[in-house]
């Protein structure tokens, strides 16, 4: 049985649907399939989650959300029309809409919750009826019928141990199901979604539930790529790459799929697809438990922007117990998560995206760290960029380090900063956004177009 989830570019408009099913009618062993709402069907389109997300504030700020909600029905209704199907489907749409705003308008969270997630709902009502109307056996399933089931935290949902035991029972069941991606169900009988590009996750948790052969991943891509492709032109593809390799790779800057949708397979060892959903007889990427790393150690450069580091000195802070927990501390109070902590004898930086600054927090933060923790400097830095490079070799290689290295100097890229160690397949480096894309070309010239040279331990 294989679990076969399309993301927002493969279910937005009618053309794709068409795709899908044909996807779905080409391999039996395709039983259950999950679906995003609806994405970009062009470069500047907005998807339908972002439509659903301005229809919130709009209730939220008590102004008029009548354009915003023809938008959305709109969007369906092109595709409800382009596949020849009933149109009542899209009066059921707007009701069950209208139901999610009256219901939830005074908590904003839960509305904002549920409008997000009545996306991926209705679009796979849609899709089920559409598999059916071509004479599938097709059946939709809500997440709570299916046994989804999350912590209570809108918008950032984790799943719940219990969830695998009840979706073993889909096993059972003969027709195709559809079930709608990104949210699941709190024991207070919540609707709660999961981080932004969630679907991926739920698609996880089903395979990994049904004990599924495959979890394939459709989306607009033939296979993913060792490196961002708007700064390498044409870079090589990534035929297998590990499940360590992909987290790594994903929570840097692959945005292709989700890092968190790699853990609930893991521990079962299901074989994830990504695959095209334009183009499905290309292979895709696999991503495994083990691959043969020894002919090419480095998986992916992962790359992103937007980061700044406070940078901390104290003259003898590696003697003061307590130091470092007190200033995470000061950030923990402010709710601010951070990345990475490189640190030196009197210097410690907590490498932090700049996004975490806002409202007033960077002057409260830097004014506690000098009060309470009576430091020499303290200071920001913006315009940070992170590169990752990752890959399961390279901790028992000599010269890895070495290459990217002399990449940033033959680039003539300054290091900001440097981290190797904590993970077991990752370095990470810093650099000056400016200088990013120099960098990662530098990088990419040395792992992807030399031949391997360094020296297995
Ligand atoms: N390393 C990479 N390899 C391939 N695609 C990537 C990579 N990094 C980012 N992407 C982008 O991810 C996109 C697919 O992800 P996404 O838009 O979330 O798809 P979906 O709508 O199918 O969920 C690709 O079109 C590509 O632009
Ligand atoms: N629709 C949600 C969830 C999702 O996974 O979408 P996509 O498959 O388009 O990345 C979002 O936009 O975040």
């Amino acid at each position: 049985m294989k679990v076969a989830k399309f993301g927002g570019s493969s279910v937005a408009s009618a053309e794709k649907f068409m795709k899908v099913a044909d996807i779905v009618m080409a391999d039996q062993e395709r039983r259950i399939v999950v679906v995003s709402a609806p994405g970009k069907r062009f470069k500047d389109d907005v998807k339908m989650t972002d439509l659903l997300i301005a229809l919130t504030n709009q209730i939220l700020t008590g102004n008029s959300y009548a354009e915003e909600f023809k938008a959305i029905i709109v969007r369906y209704k092109e595709i409800a029309d382009g596949l020849k199907i009933k149109s009542y489907i899209c009066d059921e749409i707007a009701e069950n809409l209208q139901d999610i705003i009256d219901t939830y308008k005074e908590d904003a969270n839960r509305l904002l919750d549920s409008v997000k997630a009545s996306g991926e709902d209705n679009n796979a009502r849609l899709m089920a009826f559409y598999l059916q109307s071509l004479g599938l056996k097709a059946q939709y399933v809500n997440p709570k019928e299916a046994g989804i089931f999350v912590t209570d935290e809108p918008g950032n949902a984790q799943v719940l141990e219990q969830s695998y035991r009840e979706l073993a029972n889909l096993r059972k069941r003969e027709e195709i199901l559809v079930i709608p991606g990104f949210f699941g169900y709190s024991e207070q009988g919540n609707i709660v979604t999961f981080p932004r590009g969630g679907s991926d996750i739920t698609g996880s948790i089903v395979a990994a539930g049904v004990k599924a052969t495959m979890y394939e991943n459709f989306t607009d891509v033939d296979s993913i790529v060792c490196v961002n492709p708007t700064i390498v032109e044409k870079p090589k593809d990534i035929k297998e790459i590990t499940y360590r390799e992909m987290r790594e790779l994903s929570y840097a800057g692959f945005s292709v799929f989700h890092d968190e949708a790699l853990h609930p397979v893991v521990s079962q060892k299901i074989p994830v697809c990504v695959k095209n959903t334009n183009n499905p007889q290309a292979p895709g990427t696999l991503i495994v438990a083990e691959r043969d790393y020894l002919k090419q150690q480095v998986a992916g450069i992962a790359s992103d922007e937007g980061f700044c580091s406070i940078y901390v000195s104290k003259y003898l802070m590696n003697r003061e117990i307590g130091f470092g927990r007190r200033l995470l501390q000061i950030l923990e109070d402010e709710e601010i998560s951070y990345e990475h902590t490189p640190s030196g004898i009197d210097d410690m930086s907590i490498i932090l995206r700049k996004c975490q600054l806002t409202n007033g927090k960077e002057e409260r933060v830097l004014e506690r760290i000098q009060k309470e923790l009576k430091v020499d400097d303290v200071k920001v830095q913006y315009g940070l960029a992170l590169i990752m490079v990752v890959g399961e070799g390279m901790t028992s290689s000599v010269g890895v380090a070495a290459k990217a290295t002399n990449a940033f100097a033959e680039a003539g890229v300054n290091l900001e900063l440097i981290n190797q160690g904590s993970s077991e397949v990752s370095m990470m480096f810093g650099v000056k956004e400016t200088e990013l894309n120099k960098a990662v070309q530098s990088l990419y010239k040395a792992y992807f177009e030399q031949p391997v040279s360094a020296l297995t331990l």
